[in-house]
């Protein structure tokens, strides 16, 4: 059992990462330091390296690291462990210790995020195109760069690919990169240490600074003084700054605005959501490198199916890939979706309720949805209210009570007749079929 529980751990890393928001450097000092000790019928005990003392596990403990661990196993083979961690004795670690993905180098960076992995399409080309000229001429094409957009659409992974190229051609330039997390826990303990002088020291003497998701200095008083002193530090000794955040600057409201008139400075630049070639594109690229064959139709289904952003798509992907691992089956379509059953379905559910069916309904026969909920008998108002009636049934949860309510305030009575009339006319009329088909699809 310990050995099925290893060969998924690399998954179960990924999951963290990608499902549970567990940050790559949190896995990387947390997550990656546990071994699998003992897995029992219902529970799994994990160790933690002897490096680590009681205090790492009641981090590991308040973070909810074992909580997700579980859910990601549970996910991932369909069985419900309780996760117990334990400090390793020395000499203890177990020879086998499970291979990590994603792995980070010393820098806190992870090796798969550089310019080559990253897919250029119309939403990110900008943000691509000033991050390469920062990384080519540090500190002297924008600075700040200013990188934001919504969760998971890849401004840490061109963090990453600029702190990379950094290192590689430009080896004598200090390059930091840490998340707003790390920087606010490092304020933090030198002031529980006395030790902010140390901080400040090392603050300043980089050349390039990299801040990912600087929105949660936010509101953090004493982390946002330190970050504006480390700030003018570095700027005005025509150092690198380069930062992220979910919004632009403008829309950081909270925000001293001392801080948020400096980041805009130099190139606030936005990411946008992939449209349908570049997550196709994107998806074929991380086939390419996990080295699997997967069929154009497949990644068509996700791309179409999969509309928040690039890190559920990857997800998504992956999710197949366990599946097939796990079923020891090919990878097909039917596999695939088989595989994103509960992620599809669920956003769908979600998506569909009986204001979007009379919106889409009406736009299709070209009316108002107020025509819709209006007492007007005309065919070509009453009839789509019928198609409504018929589609709410069909794909909402609510009841025929609710529904009446919902288009008009009918009565239940009048629901009942209108879906019967469609679902009769359905069984007569191919043309009715592909108008329903229409309007369903122009909600998916
Ligand atoms: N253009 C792209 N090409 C290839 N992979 C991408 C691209 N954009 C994003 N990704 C991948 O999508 C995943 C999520 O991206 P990333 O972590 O950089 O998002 P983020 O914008 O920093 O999100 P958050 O704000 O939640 O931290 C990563 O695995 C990343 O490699």
């Amino acid at each position: 059992m310990k050995n099925e529980i290893e060969k998924i751990w690399d998954d179960v890393l990924v999951k963290l990462e990608q499902e549970h928001d567990v940050s790559s450097a949190a896995i990387n000092a947390w997550i990656k330091p546990l071994h699998i000790k003992d897995v029992q019928s219902n529970k799994i005990i994990l160790s933690l390296d002897a490096k680590y003392d009681e205090r790492g596990i009641q981090f590991i403990k308040k973070k909810m690291y074992d909580f997700y661990i579980s859910l990601a196993i549970s996910d991932l083979t369909g069985k419900k462990y309780d996760i117990e961690v334990e400090l390793e004795k020395d000499g203890e670690k177990p020879k086998q210790t499970p291979a990590a993905t994603p792995e980070h180098d010393n820098n806190n960076l992870n090796p798969r995020y550089t310019f080559d992995t990253f897919v250029i399409g119309d939403n990110n080309r900008m943000a691509h195109a000033a991050s390469i000229a920062v990384a080519e001429a540090p500190a002297e094409a924008y600075n700040p760069l200013f990188l934001y957009g919504g969760a998971g659409l890849g401004k840490t992974h061109l963090m990453h690919s600029i702190a990379h190229y950094i290192i590689e051609h430009n080896s004598s330039l200090n390059v930091l990169y840490v998340t707003s997390e790390d920087f606010t826990n490092e304020v933090i303990n030198s002031i529980q240490h006395k030790k902010q002088e140390e901080l400040r020291s090392k603050y300043r003497n980089i050349d390039v600074l990299l801040v990912d998701d600087i929105q949660f200095v936010i509101g953090k008083e004493s982390t946002q003084q330190e970050f504006f002193h480390t700030f003018n530090a570095l700027y005005n000794s025509k150092k690198q700054i380069i930062l992220s955040s979910d919004k632009p600057p403008k829309e950081l409201d909270v925000l001293e605005e001392r801080l948020r008139s400096r980041f805009s400075w130099g190139l606030p630049v936005d990411i946008q959501p992939p449209n349908y070639e570049t997550k196709v594109a994107i998806l074929r690229k991380r086939a390419e490198l996990d080295n699997i064959y997967i069929d154009d139709e497949i990644f068509d289904y996700i791309a179409t199916h999969i509309k928040s952003n690039i890190r559920d798509l990857e997800g998504a992907l992956n999710k197949i890939k366990v599946y097939s691992k796990l079923n020891k089956k090919p990878i097909d379509l039917e596999l695939s979706k088989i595989a994103l059953q509960d992620l599809i379905d669920n956003k769908t559910k979600q998506a569909i309720t009986p204001e979007l069916i009379m919106q889409t309904v009406a736009e299709h026969f070209n009316i108002q949805t107020s025509d819709i909920i209006s007492k007007k008998r005309s065919h070509d108002i009453a009839y789509p209210r019928q198609i409504c009636m018929y589609l709410c049934k069909k794909m909402t949860d609510q009841s025929l009570v609710k529904i009446g309510e919902i288009i008009g305030k009918r009565d239940h009575s009048t629901v009942i007749h209108g879906i019967e009339k469609i679902e009769k006319d359905l069984e007569k009329d191919p043309e009715l079929s592909k108008v329903i088909e229409v309007i369903t699809k122009k909600m998916d």
